[in-house]
């Protein structure tokens, strides 16, 4: 099966692969939902309410970074409320006629998932807001002066959106979910719960120091920590013992050149070219990236991220510095 190259081992993004590799680790419940303790209370309380009134809760918007658990958290809420769910996103729905198409095809009660919802095209956005608000859309029938909008009645139903990107969202379409929860990175022990209930879901058992030490390798991200899982196996079954120990974790991290930060060859070039060529900086970001080999793009969407919020990398207005902690985990010493 296509597994994902080394390079995008520590991308929190899936493609469908991926995906239908991930479906089989998925929570199905919200107390089999591991961290967001937060989020998941108050899902929690905004669901069982509903219920208990009989009734449908309000829109749910779901930010944060990808690979947290947005569509898992989704698929949740449909479960809880024991419904299905439908499923769209942002860049599948080009007109507002798909938009139309999905809601009039709903079931009552059914909840409806737009993931990526500030890709939406302006149009659609503003069906979506009547539709959330009244549950009702307007078909445009004929064109020209002659058109004429059709009020159609629309079925109680939950919309779920979830982004990446929430300050993108305008704020009418933010105003009509009832409930937003934002999702934030998880922290090693929430990861290595995570990681021994996947790997029992695989079959396997992962011994709790191995479990710790992927989990420090995971950049904070679940889908991250089950892709480095799936390595370590790979790993224990082909030159282990087949057992997934501390020994297996470092062996497979290392053969995948994931550091103990959780840094790959990418972040590592980035960093090391900051200190080494440009003596720590400030250096602009098209040099940098020239420097290692890579577009500015790739530089500044897949390794900086999690070198800043790592603490390892500075965006000043006169361009990217190296903190100190970046030397030290170079094994350098910064200049005077
Ligand atoms: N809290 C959690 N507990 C256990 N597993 C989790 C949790 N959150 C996410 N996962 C696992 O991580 C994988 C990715 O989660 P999910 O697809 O829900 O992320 P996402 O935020 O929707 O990402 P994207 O924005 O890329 O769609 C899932 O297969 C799921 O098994």
């Amino acid at each position: 099966m296509a597994e994902p190259v080394a390079d995008r081992l520590l991308d929190g993004g899936a493609d469908d692969v991926e995906r239908a590799a991930e479906a089989a680790l998925r929570p199905r419940r919200l107390d089999e939902f591991v961290g967001q303790s937060t989020v998941r209370d108050q899902l929690s309380l905004v669901l069982h309410a509903a219920l208990g009134r009989g009734g449908s809760p309000d829109h749910v918007l779901l930010s944060g970074p990808p690979g947290l658990g947005k569509t898992t958290l989704a698929m949740i809420i449909a479960a809880e409320l024991g419904t299905s769910l439908r499923v769209t996103s942002g860049p599948a729905i080009t007109h507002a006629g798909d938009l139309a198409a999905v809601l009039s095809s709903l079931e009552e009660g059914e909840v409806l998932f737009i993931d990526e919802i500030h890709r939406l095209a302006r149009p659609a956005e503003e069906l979506l807001y009547m539709a959330m608000e009244d549950f009702r859309v307007d078909v445009v029938v004929g064109k020209g002066p002659g058109a004429s909008a059709i009020p159609l009645a629309l079925p109680p139903f939950v919309a779920v959106g979830a982004t990446t990107r929430a300050g993108l969202l305008p704020a009418p379409l933010r105003d009509r979910f009832g409930f937003t929860g934002h999702l934030d990175f998880y922290d090693a022990s929430e990861l290595e719960q995570v990681l021994l209930r996947s790997a029992g879901l695989l079959g396997t058992v992962l011994e709790a120091d191995a479990a710790a030490e992927i989990a420090g390798r995971s950049r904070g991200t679940p889908r991250i920590a089950n892709r480095l899982l799936r390595r370590v196996r790979d790993w224990a079954q082909v030159r282990g013992d087949g057992r997934l120990d501390l020994r297996a974790a470092r062996a497979a991290l290392e053969v995948y050149e994931v550091d103990v930060l959780g840094l790959d060859r990418l972040d590592r070039a980035v960093l090391s070219a900051l200190c080494t060529r440009f003596g720590g900086g400030p250096v602009g970001l098209s040099t940098l990236a020239v420097a290692v080999g890579e577009e500015p793009e790739t530089v500044e969407t897949v390794a900086e991220p999690f070198l800043v919020r790592e603490g390892l990398m500075g965006r000043t207005p006169r361009g990217r510095v190296a903190t100190p902690a970046a030397w030290a985990h170079l094994g350098l010493t910064p200049p005077a």
